[in-house]
């Protein structure tokens, strides 16, 4: 009969107006992400996210996001942007991951059931840890191994890795309709989402970042 002991984090991703970014922090978000993925339709350059992460408030983390960028892109956003964490969604190694001195996030493709033997493939909580020692939690989203995220998707929620003790953040088509019930099945650290509150890619909606946050809340105050 007991509310949960702590609030669930929100992450909000894929920004590229930094109005919609102090509208977000206003409203309550914990981390506004900026997407450097090659072939994401909300990929901003550096610059534009440096000009956004000015816009962030006090406590509210900067997150950049990466696939498979070559380091030298990671090293130039870090140098610009200052990112508090980073967050790789690729086939990126533990050693790349760690080797830009900021925490990070490994997202992992829930999406499909990859072969036996592919990276993807080690998703069990033992291989999570084992291949990303160093990460500070996984963010488990719905695309599939080498396909690009944001698709508003969800996955089977079943299929989350029984034991990690790593906080992890729950992704993939998540939305006002369904987050209260995503929150309750499946008890994340965090919530990420890109496409559930956006009017168009990379434009959010005020009204719709409004009600994901009291529908957040709304989960975090329900007794069992
Ligand atoms: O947002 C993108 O364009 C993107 C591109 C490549 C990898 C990940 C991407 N987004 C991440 O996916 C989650 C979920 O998105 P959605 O809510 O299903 O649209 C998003 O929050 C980003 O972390």
């Amino acid at each position: 009969m007991k509310a949960r002991m702590f609030r669930t984090r929100i992450k909000f991703c894929g920004f590229t107006r930094p109005g919609d970014v102090r509208l977000a922090c206003e409203l309550g978000a914990d981390a506004i992400g900026f997407v450097f993925a090659e072939s994401s339709k909300r990929r901003v350059e550096a610059e534009e996210a440096r000009a956004m992460r000015q816009a962030l408030a006090p406590l509210v983390d900067a997150v950049a996001l990466f696939m498979d960028n070559p380091a030298e892109q990671v090293r130039d956003v870090v140098r610009q942007v200052r990112p508090s964490l980073l967050q790789f969604h690729g086939d990126e190694t533990d050693a790349f991951c760690r080797s830009f001195g900021v925490p990070y996030l490994k997202a992992v493709a829930m999406g499909d059931a990859p072969a036996p033997g592919t990276p993807g493939a080690e998703r069990g909580a033992i291989a999570l840890h084992a291949r990303y020692p160093s990460a500070s939690g996984f963010l488990l989203d719905s695309h599939g191994a080498g396909s690009s995220g944001g698709s508003g998707r969800t996955f089977d929620w079943s299929r989350i890795p029984v034991g990690l003790h790593k906080p992890y953040l729950l992704a993939g088509g998540l939305t006002t309709e369904n987050v209260f019930d995503a929150i309750l099945a499946t008890r994340p650290w965090g919530v990420d989402v890109s496409s559930g509150i956006e009017a168009e890619p990379g434009l959010k909606d005020g009204h719709l970042m409004r009600r994901f946050v009291e529908e957040v809340r709304r989960a975090d105050c329900h007794t069992d």
